[in-house]
């Protein structure tokens, strides 16, 4: 069986080509900030990313024949995890999505391309919009406002099963806080296979990273909205897009932040550590969500290869409970193994109604 994986992220468009189990091509093609700035919207990019990925093979010399493609999930309305056939339904949804992001083209591309071929068929697999939490953690202050989970959920669980199956154990047996450190960082709080807390690492809540606000002072934030400064959308921008990182040091690239920091950018090392500062805590907060009962902390996503921060990161947080780096993410492989599974039967298929 040939499955083509797409995983479109804030800052890169990754790529697989899998034959059966085995792996026939893994890319991961970096998008600067100027480079998607050219873009107003994120769907806009539809034709520039499916054509990076046709290129790609067209470059490598794979046939474009494939039995599944599979996309990461949109932000689509709150859904258990597993994986799903992108239907009708599913693609208008995506179309509408609640929230922009780039994952939404996950499924647009995966259908497109798999409409070109007879026979293939289009999945996702674990969107961001998994939502497992109890009705506590939905409650905020405001019965206007519950809180809603946007996440990493697709990685967050293919690395704790990778590091279950490393320590002769299952992820179900196992209470877990998991932190992917990407584009956006979402931090999970998993107790015995179940997320039960996630921040919405896209718009306005958990740490700040580097392209998202994370948490901000609510008042200040309405009075903003009221200042006549910026339109909805430029705010928008200002929450997700072009704010952390992008925001205060005008890149999201962590390899050049850090060269800047060690070249002596007191401001680069300032706005970095404060982003440290801000993940701990809320490590801390997951490990409260579980009762303090923390088997482990695994750090993943492309910011746990920084050699400046994963150590600072860790002298927060050992003491909660024993650190596991996981750097970069289990995406792609994640993506095909559960379209293989599909393909096989040996996985349920889930309708997105
Ligand atoms: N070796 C590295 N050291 C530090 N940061 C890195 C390294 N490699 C990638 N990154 C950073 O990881 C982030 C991207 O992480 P990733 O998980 O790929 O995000 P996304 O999927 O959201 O695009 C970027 O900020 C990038 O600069
Ligand atoms: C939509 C999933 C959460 C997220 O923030 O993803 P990126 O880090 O890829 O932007």
């Amino acid at each position: 069986m040939k499955i083509l994986a797409i995983n479109p992220g804030s800052t890169s468009t990754k790529i697989a080509v899998y034959e059966d189990e085995k792996p026939l091509l893994v890319r991961n093609i970096k998008h600067s900030v100027e480079e998607l700035s050219a873009f107003a919207e994120v769907t806009d990019q539809f034709g520039f990313r499916k054509s990076l990925v046709l290129n790609e093979l067209e470059k490598e010399g794979i046939p474009f024949q494939f039995d599944a493609i599979v996309g990461r999930g949109g932000l689509v309305k709150p859904i258990p995890g597993g994986v799903y056939e992108v239907n009708e339904a599913m693609r208008l949804d995506t179309l509408h999505a609640m929230r922009t992001h780039a994952c939404n083209l996950g499924c647009l591309i995966a259908d497109e391309l798999a409409s070109m071929l007879p026979g293939c068929r289009a999945f996702i697999a674990d969107p961001g919009v998994v939502d497992e939490m109890d009705e506590i953690p939905h409650i905020t202050g405001s019965p206007l406002m519950p809180r809603i989970t946007i996440w990493h959920a697709l990685n967050q669980r293919a690395i704790a099963r990778r590091h279950a199956r490393e320590h002769n154990t299952r992820y179900e047996d196992l209470n877990l806080v998991i932190c992917h450190l990407g584009g956006g960082i979402s931090i999970g709080a998993h107790d015995h296979g179940r997320a039960i807390d996630v921040n919405n690492a896209l718009d306005g809540e958990g740490p700040f990273s580097p392209e998202r606000a994370g948490t901000l002072p609510a008042g200040q934030l309405i009075d903003l909205c009221f200042s006549g400064r910026f339109t909805k959308d430029e705010l928008k921008k200002r929450i997700s897009g072009r704010a952390g990182l992008a925001a205060h040091l005008g890149t999201t690239d962590m390899i050049a932040i850090e060269n800047a920091i060690l070249a002596g950018d007191k401001k680069a090392e300032l706005v970095v550590d404060a982003m440290i500062y801000q993940v701990a805590k809320s490590i801390g907060a997951a490990a409260v969500a579980l009762y303090g009962k923390v088997d482990a902390i695994l750090l993943t996503g492309g910011i746990a290869r920084s050699e400046y921060l994963i150590p600072r990161l860790e002298k927060y947080i050992s003491f909660l409970a024993p650190v596991y780096v996981y750097p970069g993410e289990d995406e792609l492989e994640a993506l095909a193994l559960n379209a293989l599974g599909a393909l096989r039967g040996e996985l349920p298929v889930a309708e997105y109604k």
